[in-house]
């Protein structure tokens, strides 16, 4: 498709020399091919600027970067933001796009939300697929990206792929770090989602404010005009989920709040079963019973998300409900790993801010038996070359709900794993105990389990490694909390023979 073409469907203002041929995009110089635009940007670790003369070298055509950028031979499509243009640019090129798409965004429950949308699809007869932490995943299998939001020329080659395989339907979360990077969006965006909002990533964003601000950019920009933005409205939801509301009226998109005080959807009564949870909801002036098969709050949040992100797509309240009802579990989110040797069950979960970790607890806490001595025994650690501040505030909180709490390590990444343990061990009170090598850590939980005792294993739920180093010494060690679980419960019975 010809520069000037792609230019004036996405908006802007006709380049000079418009009549070259586009035959692809690219953020890195060395995927610059003949006909590539370069969108050059400045970086966290580099400036990409400095790779302008490269990727012309290569054959790029364009470059989008800032004004003060020096772009010789090739068009210089300049702009203060060209993260921002370069999204817009690409995505004329990258079509078609399924006909429905949605995002979630919210710090805590944005995968489990898109995965769980794509069940409910699915369950409608829809051909869905849902991106975010745990990959891509269509209606014929699922690939791992690596990061939640790899960056936008994949984001968008993947969404025009996924249309070329009939997908039609189509979640994905939208991180902080991607919104605030442009690296998911210039797709029409029918329905928007927004669980909740706490402390993470304080590394990145300089304050709660920016935090926020990032998140809202979803609301604010890059739904479509007219959008419904479903949002969660709890029975604790206070300032945030407000100015999530406010931000969508401001925008013009419809708010559907749901929850104990949604209007969209309303949470009338929740009740916890052995294996699940009997909800009562309002939709549409008709009161709904049935049996999520899932446990803990959090996952009603979530179910009832998705079941509002389903509804503004328009598939019919009676199969999102029927749909609801049957949701799977989702890979790592309150998983039950195995049972250990003295009959605990051990449950492996995502939770890796505070936040997080009190939902766990919460959702197991009823399921400890009720008998004198029985315990909620926690196995985390925090991520290493991330938010400093929510350590000891997660240790705070596993302690909390937590009878045993064991501080291990998760991610050290270019940190000393002693350290990062210190600074959790500072918020943690009650019985502790600090075990670096989250084996070591896993396996002292499962012996220490008695009957009616539950092993809570947070804050890895589906990754498959512990990354150790950084940069040219990062090494990622095969690691799934899952098997090691298993595997050292089984080590356990052994010892019991
Ligand atoms: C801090 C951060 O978010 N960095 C992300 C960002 O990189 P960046 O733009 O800062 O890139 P950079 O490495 O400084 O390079 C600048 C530019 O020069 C280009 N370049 C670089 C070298 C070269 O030889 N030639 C060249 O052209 C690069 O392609 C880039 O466009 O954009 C890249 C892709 O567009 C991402 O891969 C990268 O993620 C890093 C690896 C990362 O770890 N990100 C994590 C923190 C993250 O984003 N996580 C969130 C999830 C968090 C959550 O769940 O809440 C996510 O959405 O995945
Ligand atoms: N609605 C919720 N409210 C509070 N905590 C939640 C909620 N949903 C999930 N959690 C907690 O957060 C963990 C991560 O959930 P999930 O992976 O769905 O979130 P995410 O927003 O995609 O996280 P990330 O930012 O790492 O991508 C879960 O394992 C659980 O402990
Ligand atoms: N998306 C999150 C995942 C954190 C998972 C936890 N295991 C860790 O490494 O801190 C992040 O990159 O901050
Ligand atoms: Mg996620």
């Amino acid at each position: 498709m010809k520069l000037a073409k792609l230019c004036a469907e996405a908006g802007l203002a006709c380049p000079a020399n418009g009549e070259a041929e586009v035959t692809g995009f690219a953020i890195d110089n060395r995927k610059v091919a003949p006909g590539t635009v370069f969108g050059a940007f400045q970086g966290a670790r580099v400036n990409g600027e400095d790779f302008i003369a490269a990727a012309i070298e290569a054959g790029a055509v364009a470059v989008i970067a800032r004004p003060e950028a020096k772009v010789e031979g090739a068009v210089h499509i300049a702009d203060p933001e060209p993260r921002r243009t370069f999204a817009q640019l690409a995505a004329r090129f990258f079509t078609p796009v399924p006909a429905h798409i949605v995002a979630v965004t919210g710090t805590n429950g944005k995968t489990s939300t898109v995965e769980m949308t794509r069940q409910i699809w699915r369950m409608a007869g829809e051909r869905a697929a849902s991106i975010g932490t745990l990959g891509v995943t269509t209606p014929d299998g699922s690939v791992s990206t690596g990061l939640t939001t790899p960056d936008i020329v994949t984001f968008l080659s993947n969404l025009s792929g996924l249309a070329r395989e009939g997908v039609t339907h189509v979640a994905y979360e939208a991180s902080s770090h991607g919104l605030s990077q442009f690296r998911n969006e210039g797709v029409p965006v029918e329905a928007v989602a927004f669980t909740n909002f706490s402390r993470d990533h304080l590394d990145y964003h300089a304050d709660m404010e920016e935090y926020f601000l990032a998140k809202m950019r979803l609301f604010d920009e890059v739904a479509s005009d007219g959008a419904t933005a479903v949002i969660w409205r709890g029975s604790d939801s206070g300032e945030w989920t407000a100015r999530a509301i406010e931000h969508a009226e401001k925008r013009g998109l419809t708010p559907f709040t749901v929850g104990e005080k949604g209007e969209g959807i309303r949470l009338v009564s929740r009740e916890a079963t052995a294996l699940g949870q009997d909800l009562t909801v309002e939709h549409d002036g008709q009161t709904r019973t049935f049996r999520l098969p899932l446990i803990g709050a959090y996952q009603v949040s979530n179910a009832l998300v998705s079941a509002g992100l389903a509804l503004a797509s328009g598939i019919d309240a009676g199969r999102v409900w029927d749909a609801v009802a049957r949701l799977q579990p989702v890979r790592g989110r309150l998983e039950r790993a195995v049972i250990a040797p003295s009959g605990a069950p051990v449950y492996v979960d995502y939770a890796h801010t505070p936040d997080a970790l009190t939902a766990a607890i919460a959702a197991l806490r009823p399921h400890v038996a009720a008998k004198d001595g029985a315990r909620l025994i926690t196995v985390f650690g925090a991520g290493g070359d991330r938010d400093h501040g929510k350590r000891a505030p997660m240790g705070e909180a596993a302690s909390q709900g937590s009878d045993l709490v064991i501080v291990t390590d998760d991610n050290p990444r270019g940190e000393e794993p002693s350290a990062i343990r210190a600074a959790v061990m500072q918020g943690v009170s009650g019985e502790a105990l600090e075990i670096g090598g989250r084996r070591d850590a896993i396996a002292r939980a499962i012996a220490e389990a008695g009957e009616g005792d539950i092993v809570l294993v947070a804050g890895k739920g589906h990754e498959q490694g512990q990354i150790i180093g950084s940069g040219e010494n990062m090494k990622v060690h095969p690691f799934d909390d899952v098997e090691v679980a298993r595997e050292c419960a089984a080590a356990h019975a052994e010892t019991m023979k």
